[in-house]
């Protein structure tokens, strides 16, 4: 039985009834068999699962879709009980920001986190490595889990986890998608009929891209050839988002607006593979 909790007491009174590895799934709720994908990796890496469900304000821009975020609690638990979470974490805004959020210490994200959603979103990482190192303090995990969907962020936690010294194994999964090839994400609700015929100009990007010797122009090919998609970056980085090589391993990584709603979304690629045909 899963055990929902919304206050740090109670949460550290769950969690000291925890067995053996416990391992976390952070998440902003409107869970979706992306964040499914989570529950069940951490179930299988700790003995005892929790989840938290927060909408971070704090990652927000004053201009982005804080107050539209898609809420739905009593699914969520359904779900996070049907994959055998033991405790579900989900505060207010107030209980994880007491005193406010003016003049709040933080965690300061680094060079990594002034580029791709860094440069898009300003202070982005910053509000996500706060919450998420809060949310370590409070769940005190051995584990975490994080979606391979959100590559920047799992890299920056791997960094965090590292640098701050915090002991814990960060586990990265695999990018669930739609029979489409549509990363699932809990904005595609937001996705008019329309919109989301363009958003697939997404994968058939990385598709392309992964059929190049030369991924960035292949993906700008297929982007550029769909108008009702803004495109915000397409980049290849190193896997580690360092620059990109000039040949071998790399990421690519896209972030596009589909109508009001931001999609992103990453993959593997090689760069400079003349084994692989050009799909023009
Ligand atoms: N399609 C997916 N496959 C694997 N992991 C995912 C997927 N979508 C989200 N996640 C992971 O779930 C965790 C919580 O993400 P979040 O609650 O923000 O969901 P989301 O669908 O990414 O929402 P949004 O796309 O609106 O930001 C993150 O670690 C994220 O990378
Ligand atoms: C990691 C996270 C839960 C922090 O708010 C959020 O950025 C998310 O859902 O990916
Ligand atoms: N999934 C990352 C959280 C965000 O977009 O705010």
């Amino acid at each position: 039985m899963t055990i929902l909790v919304h206050t740090k007491a109670d949460l550290a009174k769950a969690r000291a009834g925890l067995p053996g590895r416990v391992a976390v799934v952070p998440t902003m709720g409107a869970l979706h068999d992306g964040h499914r994908a989570l529950l069940r990796r951490a179930k299988e890496i700790a003995d005892a699962v929790v989840v938290t469900v927060f909408v971070n304000p704090l990652q927000f821009r004053p201009n982005e879709d804080l107050d539209t975020y898609p809420r739905s609690l009593d699914a969520d638990l359904a779900m996070c009980e049907a994959e055998g979470a033991d405790v579900v974490f989900a505060p207010s805004v107030n209980e994880m920001y007491p005193d406010g959020r003016e003049g709040l210490t933080s965690v300061h994200a680094g060079p990594l986190g002034e580029v791709l959603e860094g440069a898009s979103r300003p202070g982005f990482f910053t509000g996500v490595l706060t919450v998420v190192a809060k949310l370590f303090h409070l769940t005190r995990p051995d584990a975490a889990c994080f979606g391979e969907k959100d590559f920047q962020q799992l890299a920056m936690v791997r960094r965090m986890v590292a640098d701050l010294d915090l002991g814990i194994a960060v586990e990265g999964v695999p990018t669930v998608r739609e029979s489409d090839g549509l990363a699932r994400s809990s904005r595609n609700v937001f996705l008019s009929e329309a919109e989301r015929a363009a958003a697939l100009a997404i994968p058939a990007a990385i598709g392309a891209a992964q059929a190049s010797p030369d991924p960035l122009a292949a993906a700008r090919r297929i982007l550029g050839a769909e108008p009702a998609l803004d495109v915000d970056y397409v980049a290849v980085r190193a896997p580690d988002l360092g620059e990109a090589p000039a040949a071998g391993p790399a990421r690519l990584l896209i972030a596009a607006r589909a109508g009001t709603t931001r999609l992103i979304d990453n993959a593997p690629v090689v760069v400079g593979d003349t084994a692989i045909g050009d799909a023009r």
